[in-house]
């Protein structure tokens, strides 16, 4: 099984020791979260990219994705948005990461709307992505937060460079079946992001097995090829207990699943 965690879960961690943790817990990715308040983002020179390069490489550990906060759905110019993809797509490409997840974004706007918006700036992006040898993931999120939302823009890009990451959250609480999920974004699939909390009304991160989300629904879908990238949201919910404690009880729980356990 190929997992990784989210430095979202390590708000504000060096880069030494992200590599570090994902070593000693048996992590073979990290998605790092790529915002100004984080040591990796699209402002990085090029000696300090080259820099997180080789400290994830001295250690065996793969960047699995840029995570970016574009907002392809949004109102506004398409100009700021593709530049901000662009960044992204570009310091994917200098750390070697194959995914960029990018947000849906599009507020309160009328769904056809949204969904011509974010699809015409994905369009966009996926030459510049596919010249670059990177993916672009559109996460079911905020405006878009179920499977069929996610699948209906990525279909109608109709490119293979522009696809898909399942957040788990996000479409349960949607109220979308883990399976149907899966149907409709395992054309278009990335990665999984896996999380766990006390029931639908209540997002609080808990370690994963501790809450109500049906993850083994979920980690059955997905099956055992790809990857599993744990979003614990410590960034939004600082209360809750430290993450690199948690992270090998985790894997193994989500091996578990994988191996036949129920929930
Ligand atoms: O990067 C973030 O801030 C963020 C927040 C909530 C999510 O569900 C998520 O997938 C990412």
């Amino acid at each position: 099984m190929n997992f990784a965690f989210s430095t979202l879960g390590v708000p504000g961690m060096e880069v030494r020791d992200v590599v570090r943790t994902a070593a000693e817990t048996g992590c073979r990715g990290v998605e790092l979260r790529a915002h100004p308040e984080e040591p990796v983002h699209p402002g990085l020179l090029p000696q300090e990219r080259r820099s997180v390069v080789r400290e994830f490489a001295a250690a065996g550990v793969e960047v699995l994705a840029v995570a970016g906060y574009a907002r392809v759905a949004a109102e506004g110019d398409d100009e700021a948005v593709y530049e901000e993809l662009y960044r992204l797509v570009h310091l994917a490409a200098d750390l070697g990461a194959p995914f960029v997840r990018v947000f849906p974004g599009g507020g309160g706007r009328p769904q056809d709307d949204a969904d011509a918006t974010a699809a015409r700036r994905l369009g966009a992006a996926a030459e510049v992505a596919a010249d670059a040898g990177v993916r672009v993931l559109l996460e079911n999120h905020d405006s878009h937060p179920s499977g069929a939302d996610t699948a209906r823009v990525v279909a109608a890009v109709g490119h293979p460079h522009v696809g898909a990451v399942w957040d788990v959250l996000h479409s349960w609480r949607a109220g979308e079946a883990p399976a149907r999920t899966h149907g409709l974004l395992a054309p278009y699939l990335g990665y999984v992001q896996v999380k766990d909390c006390a029931d639908r009304d209540d997002p609080t991160p808990l370690p994963l097995g501790a809450g109500t989300l049906p993850l083994g629904a979920c980690v059955a879908a997905a099956g055992p090829d790809g990857w599993f990238c744990w979003e614990y949201e410590k960034r939004w919910f600082p209360g809750v207990p430290a993450l690199p404690g948690l992270l090998a009880a985790g894997r193994a729980h989500v091996e578990g699943l994988l191996a036949g356990g129920s929930r």
